[in-house]
């Protein structure tokens, strides 16, 4: 099989996003699809072509990171990933990813994150899992409405959620450096938040806003629609909450108490929140929260030395990392780590080694949401020193979960 894989041009777009859409088995709507052609960095793109058929698609975004400490770091957001069912496993994607890491590196984005289909795709690639996912379906006939005092000071206003989405972006772009995971995004990618895919989510209603405001200012957003649901004692809908972000407790708990109170539903369901998210403490009983955990978004340190020293250290860490990756070569060798919850550093060196770990396993503990205490405990660092283990375990920790609230 002779294949040509290159940089998409731009008349090629839409032969290109069809077999994106084909690998997917989906069929977007036309506003998806103009969204996606908005949103596509073409020059980051890739496509793999057999003759005049695309056979492998790879987007990037040039997203910001937000890491432990609060600095913004150039992070590539691989997304767009498919291969022709004619041509898959014969290493399309392997070439894609080589391809794709290499641009990445030559930007000088020290950090590739994803989400992925399936999750067993991407470790061989060096992308290891970092943050999860909390989703909750509580069961809001049991479980009163979370309360807090002030709460009945918060105004809500149910809005357009078009219309309102610069009011809710400023409450998000607030967000963003106080939790690891969290992204800022280019220009355009606000709109895929309110998108509203009639027949994405069968059964449910239109996509609602509401805006939470305290002295006449928007501290925080929910949106949502009502999958209204009968059977023969009465209403038993959902409501599927998209977003719910708030600034501050009483607006969160105001925004809680809402969507609990939504007529002819039953339960509200949350597709992804923080594991640590305060919801948990604004209930009597977790158990009817309906909690389920998946990964979300993976990490993957392109430029070693620049990604471990552009975080911050929850405690004084000093350690020599013994690192493999096969698959960019340039990040293997021995790498010193000092740092505190000031600032850090990382560079080569030729001093004994601490530790022993892939880059998949820093990519995991890159944002704290794994302990490498924990990756130890399955076999995958290995101690070298005594004491090393520990001390970096902590030292890699982040008070606050990390979370992605989207997919990309
Ligand atoms: C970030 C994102 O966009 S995620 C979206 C990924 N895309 C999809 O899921 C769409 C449907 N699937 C596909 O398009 C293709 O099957 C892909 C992209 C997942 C794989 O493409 P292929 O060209 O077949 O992969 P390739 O032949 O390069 O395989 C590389 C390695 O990954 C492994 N692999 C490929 N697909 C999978 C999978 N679904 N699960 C586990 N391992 C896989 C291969 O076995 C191979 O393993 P090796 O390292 O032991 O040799």
């Amino acid at each position: 099989m002779t294949t040509d894989l290159r940089v998409l041009r731009n008349a090629e777009w839409d032969v290109w996003s069809d077999a994106l859409s084909a690998a997917f088995g989906e069929r977007p709507s036309p506003e998806e699809l103009a969204l996606r052609r908005e949103l596509t960095e073409v020059e980051r793109s890739l496509g793999v072509w057999d003759g005049r058929r695309c056979v492998g698609t790879a987007g990037a975004i040039s997203f910001g990171l937000t890491v432990p400490g609060g600095a913004e770091v150039p992070a590539a957001g691989v997304t767009m990933v498919s291969v022709q069912p004619t041509h898959r496993r014969r290493g399309v994607l392997r070439s894609m990813m080589r391809r794709q890491l290499a641009d990445v590196r030559e930007r000088g984005e020290p950090l590739a994150v994803l989400t992925a289909s399936e999750p067993a795709i991407y470790g061989r690639f060096g992308y290891g899992a970092s943050a999860q996912d909390m989703r909750l379906t509580v069961d809001t006939v049991r479980l009163p409405a979370p309360e807090l005092p002030g709460v009945d000071g918060v105004r809500l206003r149910l809005v357009d959620p078009v219309t309102a989405l610069a009011d809710c972006e400023r409450v998000y772009a607030e967000l963003v450096p106080a939790r690891p995971g969290m992204l800022t995004r280019p220009p355009g990618w606000e709109k895929v938040t309110v998108l509203d895919v009639p027949g994405k989510q069968p059964g449910a209603g239109e996509l609602q806003c509401v805006l939470a405001e305290v002295d006449g200012e928007v501290r925080g957003y929910t949106r949502y629609a009502l999958k209204p649901q009968w059977d023969d004692a009465g209403p038993c809908g959902t409501v599927l909450v998209r977003h719910v972000e708030a600034l501050e407790p009483v607006v969160y708990a105001a925004l809680w108490r809402h969507l609990f109170g939504i007529d002819l539903s039953s339960s509200v369901s949350v597709a992804t929140r923080p594991v640590d998210d305060a919801l948990l403490h604004l209930v009597p009983d977790q158990r009817r929260c309906g909690i389920g955990l998946r990964e979300s978004l993976f990490v993957r340190p392109v430029e070693l030395g620049a990604a471990l020293a552009a975080r911050t250290y929850r405690t004084p860490v000093d350690v020599v990392l013994e690192v493999a990756d096969p698959f960019c070569p340039w990040n293997e060798g021995r790498w010193r780590l000092s740092g505190d919850e000031k600032g850090a550093s990382c560079a080569r060196t030729a001093d004994a080694a601490d530790l022993a770990l892939s880059v998949r396993e820093l990519g995991s503990a890159y944002l704290g949401g794994f302990t490498l205490s924990s990756l130890a405990a399955a076999g995958r660092v290995r101690e070298l020193r005594p004491g090393a283990l520990a001390a970096a375990s902590v030292a890699f920790g982040s008070d606050v979960a990390p979370w992605l609230p989207y997919g990309f």
